[in-house]
């Protein structure tokens, strides 16, 4: 019974290491033959190994040695079970360092940050919404009609230096932070990650919900058409500052990793993993001043 129960550990070692990719440093993301785009295949994974754990149970049933109980298997297969363990083993390297979010309007700065946020037990703040409290709770798009767009910078290039300040955070910057230089050197502070995220799957992300939040989106035609004509110019504008990210995250590069073409169907959860695999390969290759930056 022993080697049975042996048997199905190795399995179940092939089968993490199969599904997950080895070492500390492989993504999950691996090839397009264990691809993991669509979560019910990780359900699937999940029914499998369930099944396999009691019909080891099932045949160690006479014999003294230990069954192998199915929920503690199924438990590898929580859906955020890598994102979790990524999480805290990311976090442990940190030193309270803060994770700042750069990326377009719509790029799910908010989407993915508040996923990698709760695995690294940091707290989530929303560079727009700290704004708006500062401002009493008006809108940004009010203080666009009401104060104007330097008006806005102004207050928010104060926010990001307040935050800069405050360990444990993962910060979602407005789309716009980045062009001003000084907000920089509050972003430097921690650890920057830019969203790069195709123009029309921006533009199809922000037409679902509407332009009326985003004031710089606001023309005429439909969503798609006023998403896709304000957004051109200013990606355009932008992208040279993106780049002063410390990491870049592709969705087209995530995106391919799955062997899905479509980067609109890519999960939160995933591209937040992706985000923590490359923060920690950047501080695998960074000197150790990178987390030692708010010491
Ligand atoms: N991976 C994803 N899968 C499905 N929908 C997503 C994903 N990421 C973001 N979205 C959706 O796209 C929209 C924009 O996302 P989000 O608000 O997170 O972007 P943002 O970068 O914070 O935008 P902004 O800078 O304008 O505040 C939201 O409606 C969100 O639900
Ligand atoms: O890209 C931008 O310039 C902006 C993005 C939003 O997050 C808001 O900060 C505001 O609408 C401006």
């Amino acid at each position: 019974m022993g080697t049975i129960c042996g048997q199905s550990l190795q399995y179940c070692t092939w089968f993490v290491s199969k599904v997950f990719g080895r070492g500390s440093h492989s993504s999950f993301l691996v090839n397009k033959t264990n691809k993991l785009s669509d979560y019910s295949q990780r359900k699937h994974a999940s029914k499998t190994w369930e099944a396999k754990c009691l019909e080891v149970s099932h045949s160690t049933k006479s014999s003294q040695a230990p069954t192998v109980e199915p929920r503690k298997c199924d438990a590898y297969f929580d859906e955020n079970w890598l994102l979790k363990t990524k999480g805290q083993e990311v976090s442990s390297h940190l030193n309270g360092c803060n994770i700042c979010l750069v990326g377009m309007m719509g790029s799910g700065k908010t989407t993915v940050g508040k996923f990698f946020s709760e695995a690294l037990n940091y707290s989530f703040v929303d560079g727009d919404h700290f704004v708006e409290e500062f401002m009493g709770g008006i809108s940004v798009a009010q203080i666009f009609n009401q104060y104007g767009e330097s008006f806005f910078r102004d207050i928010e290039s104060e926010a990001l230096k307040e935050l800069s300040l405050m360990p444990c955070k993962v910060i979602a910057t407005g789309g716009g932070a980045v062009v001003r230089p000084v907000n920089w050197e509050y972003f430097k502070r921690g650890i920057s990650v830019y969203l790069n995220v195709p123009l029309d799957a921006l533009a199809k992300r922000i037409a679902a919900v509407g332009t009326g939040s985003r004031p710089l989106l606001d023309s005429t035609g439909d969503a798609y058409t006023m998403a896709i004509v304000g957004l051109s110019p200013i990606s355009k504008k932008r992208s040279g500052a993106y780049a002063n990210a410390d990491i870049t995250v592709s969705l087209l590069d995530v995106a391919a990793k799955l062997g899905d073409e479509d980067v609109l169907n890519i999960p939160p959860a995933a591209i937040a993993t992706e985000v923590l695999l490359q923060i920690e390969k950047f501080l695998g290759g960074a000197s150790s001043t990178s987390v030692d930056k708010l010491s």
